[in-house]
C-alpha cells in the first residue's frame, strides 16, 4: 500500500490498515442540492461495511465514486482507496458471448490466470461450469460467477451494489453464507450496498446509514449482536438492531417493544 495525499485518486492505494478513506466528498447532478454533502468514511483494511439508506439517498453515487466510474466526482472532495478494487452489482454484467471462465478471466493477462480462474471458480460452487454459456446459469450462479471474476483479481476493496437483490431467498441465504466464508478466507475490505437490514446485520462488521448525503449512523454490529457468535434473527440483539436500523430509515414498528427502548441500547 501507498501513500497519497493529494485530491482524488481512486486507484491510488490507501495506508497501513485503512483501505478506504473519504473526506468532505459532495457531488450533486443539479443546482437543486448535493447527493453527498461533505461525505466522511473510513473503512478499515478486511473490515465489511454495510451501507443502507432510503431510496435515492446516493448509496450507488458513493460506491460509483469509491470504484472510479464517476469521473466527474473529482475535485469534488478527497477520496483514498487500494489500488486493487472490484465491483459487483445487481447484475452479473456477465458478456453473453464468452464462456464462464473466460467472463472471469476477462482482461486477465499473468501466467496461471486461469488456473487460478478456476481456482476462483471451486471456490464459489462453479467447478465443471468453466465452459458454459452465461445464459446456461441461473442467477445465482452467475453472481457466484461474478463472485469468481473479482476473487481472482484479489481485491483489496470489494465494492458491492445490491449483488444479491434480484435473488430468491433462499439463494440469497446460500450467497450470505458464501460472500462470508469468502471474506474470511481472502480479507478484502467490504462496501455492501443493500436494502436489506438483516443482510447487513448478518453480514458486515459496521453498518453504516446514509442520510441528507452524509453518514447519518455509524454501528458497530458486535455491540450489539454478540461477538463472534452466529447472528441469528431470533437472537433480541439481532431484533433490536434491526428495529433501530429500520427506525432510521423510516420504518417504524409499534408492535416491536425493542423500539421503544432503541435510544438507550449501544450506538
Ligand atoms: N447520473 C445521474 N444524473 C442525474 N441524477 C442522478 C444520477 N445518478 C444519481 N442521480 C440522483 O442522485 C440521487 C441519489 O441516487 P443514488 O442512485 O445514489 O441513490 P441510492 O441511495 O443508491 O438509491 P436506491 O436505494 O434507490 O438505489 C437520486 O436522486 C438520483 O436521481
Amino acid at each position: 500500500m501507498a501513500t497519497h495525499t493529494r485530491e482524488l485518486s481512486s486507484t491510488e492505494a490507501a495506508t497501513g490498515r485503512t483501505a478506504v478513506r473519504v473526506r468532505g466528498l459532495n457531488r450533486s447532478f443539479s443546482e437543486a442540492g448535493g447527493v453527498l454533502d461533505g461525505l466522511d468514511l473510513d473503512i478499515a483494511a478486511g473490515e465489511f461495511v454495510a451501507l443502507i439508506g432510503r431510496s435515492g439517498s446516493g448509496k450507488s453515487t458513493l460506491l460509483r465514486a469509491l470504484a472510479g466510474l464517476d469521473r466527474d466526482v473529482a475535485g469534488h472532495g478527497e477520496i483514498t482507496v487500494p489500488s486493487q478494487v472490484s465491483v459487483v452489482f445487481q447484475d452479473s454484467r456477465l458478456l453473453p458471448w464468452r464462456r464462464v471462465l473466460d467472463n472471469v478471466l476477462l482482461g486477465l493477462r499473468s501466467r496461471g490466470a486461469a488456473v487460478r480462474g478456476r481456482e476462483a471458480l471451486a471456490e464459489v460452487g462453479l467447478a465443471g461450469r468453466e465452459r458454459a454459456w452465461p445464459h446456461e446459469l441461473s442467477g445465482g450462479e452467475q453472481q457466484r460467477a461474478a463472485l469468481a471474476r473479482s476473487l481472482v483479481r484479489e481485491p483489496q476493496l470489494l465494492l458491492a451494489d445490491e449483488p444479491f437483490g434480484a435473488l430468491d431467498a433462499l439463494t440469497r441465504i446460500r450467497m450470505h453464507v458464501l460472500l462470508k466464508r469468502l471474506c474470511a478466507e481472502h480479507r478484502p475490505a467490504v462496501l455492501l450496498v443493500t436494502h436489506d437490514v438483516d443482510e447487513a446485520i448478518v453480514l458486515a462488521d459496521r453498518v453504516i446509514v446514509l442520510d441528507a448525503g452524509a453518514v447519518s449512523s455509524d454501528i458497530r454490529v458486535d455491540a450489539w449482536v454478540r461477538p463472534g457468535g452466529r447472528r441469528s434473527q431470533a437472537d433480541p440483539q439481532f431484533a433490536a438492531l434491526r428495529t433501530r436500523l429500520l427506525a432510521e430509515l423510516g420504518v417504524e414498528d409499534d408492535h416491536d417493544p425493542a423500539l421503544a427502548d432503541r435510544r438507550k441500547e449501544p450506538a
